[in-house]
C-alpha cells in the first residue's frame, strides 16, 4: 500500500453504487446502471488514486451478476495500478474464515490486496486471514471503532482494563509487532473519522489505519488531524462525496483531487 499511496497520496475512494446514486446519474437502479457507475468510476479513478473500495454489499444486492460486475471491476483497478480494498466485513469461525481469506490469494478470480474483517468472532478467528494475508503481502483492516453514531454501545464495552475497541487495536498491534518488528506492517484498524475524540489508543498499532466518515457522515479533514495527526499513516475514505460528482469523469476526478489537496494542504 505504501507506494502507491506515496505516489499517489493517501486517499481511498469507495465504490457505493447507491441506488439514489444511480438513479442521480441517469444510469438506472439496475444490472446495466451497475456496471455504467462502476465503469465510470473506475476509468475516471484507477489511473489517479491510491485506492478504491468497493463496498461488497452494493453489488451483492443484484445477486451474482451483480457480482460479475464487481469482480470485472476489481481487475480493470489493479491493471490501471490503484490497490483494491474489498469492503467486505467479513468474520466467521477459523474455518470459514479461510475461505474469506481466500479474496486476498492469487489463485482467487476476484483477487484483492485488503480486505476489511470484523473481529466480533474473536482474534483466533482471524487467524486465516492474517495468514493469508502474510503469504499474499496483502493487508486487512480490523473494525475497531466505526464511525457510526452508536458505535459506542458495543465498541466501549469493556474487556477487561480496556475497552473492545482498544482490544482490537491492541490484537492488530502484535500481529504487526511479530510480522514486521521494524514496521510498518500492513494489519490496520478502522477508526471513524466522525469521533468526537479518540478513545483508543493507537501507540503501538505499528500499521495503517483506515478512517471513513468524511464528508456524507459529517468528517472532515480537519478532523482527521484532530484525532490522529500528521505522523500516523492514515488512509482517509471517501464515496459519496466524490461519487455525487458524477458520472463525469473529469468531475469525479476533481471531486477526487479536492481531498487530495485539501489532505496534503
Ligand atoms: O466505520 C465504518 C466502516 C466502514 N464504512 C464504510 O465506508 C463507506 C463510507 O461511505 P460515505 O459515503 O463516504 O459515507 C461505506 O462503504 C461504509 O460502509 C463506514 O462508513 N464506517
Amino acid at each position: 500500500m505504501a507506494a502507491s499511496v506515496a505516489e499517489r497520496g493517501p486517499l481511498c475512494v469507495g465504490i457505493d453504487p447507491h441506488r439514489e446514486l444511480l438513479v442521480g446519474w441517469g444510469v438506472g437502479d439496475d444490472l446495466d446502471g451497475l456496471r455504467r457507475f462502476t465503469d465510470a468510476v473506475v476509468e475516471a479513478l484507477a489511473g489517479s488514486v491510491a485506492v478504491l473500495k468497493p463496498q461488497m454489499a452494493f453489488y451483492e444486492r443484484f445477486g451474482a451478476r451483480g457480482v460479475a460486475v464487481l469482480e470485472d471491476a476489481v481487475a480493470g483497478i489493479r491493471a490501471a495500478g490503484a490497490l483494491v480494498l474489498l469492503d467486505a466485513k467479513r468474520g466467521d469461525i477459523g474455518s470459514t474464515m479461510a475461505a474469506y481469506a481466500d479474496y486476498l490469494g492469487s489463485d482467487h478470480p476476484m483477487q484483492v490486496d485488503a480486505l476489511t474483517v470484523s473481529p466480533f468472532l474473536g482474534p483466533e478467528s482471524l487467524a486465516p486471514a492474517v495468514r493469508a494475508a502474510k503469504s499474499s503481502g496483502g493487508g486487512l483492516f480490523v473494525l475497531a471503532r466505526t464511525s457510526n453514531p452508536d458505535a459506542g454501545t458495543f465498541q466501549h464495552a469493556r474487556v477487561g482494563e480496556v475497552s473492545v475497541a482498544q482490544a482490537v487495536v491492541d490484537t492488530v498491534g502484535r500481529w504487526n509487532a511479530e510480522d514486521a518488528p521494524s514496521g510498518p506492517g500492513s494489519f490496520g484498524v478502522v477508526v471513524g473519522a466522525t469521533l468526537q475524540e479518540l478513545d483508543v489508543d493507537l501507540d503501538g498499532l505499528g500499521g495503517p489505519i483506515l478512517a471513513p466518515g468524511l464528508g456524507a457522515q459529517g468528517g472532515s479533514v480537519a478532523d482527521l488531524r484532530r484525532l490522529f495527526g500528521s505522523e500516523r499513516a492514515v488512509v482517509p475514505t471517501v464515496s459519496r462525496d466524490v461519487l455525487a460528482a458524477g458520472p463525469d469523469a473529469a468531475a469525479l476526478r476533481a471531486a477526487a483531487d479536492r481531498w487530495t489537496a485539501e489532505l496534503s494542504a
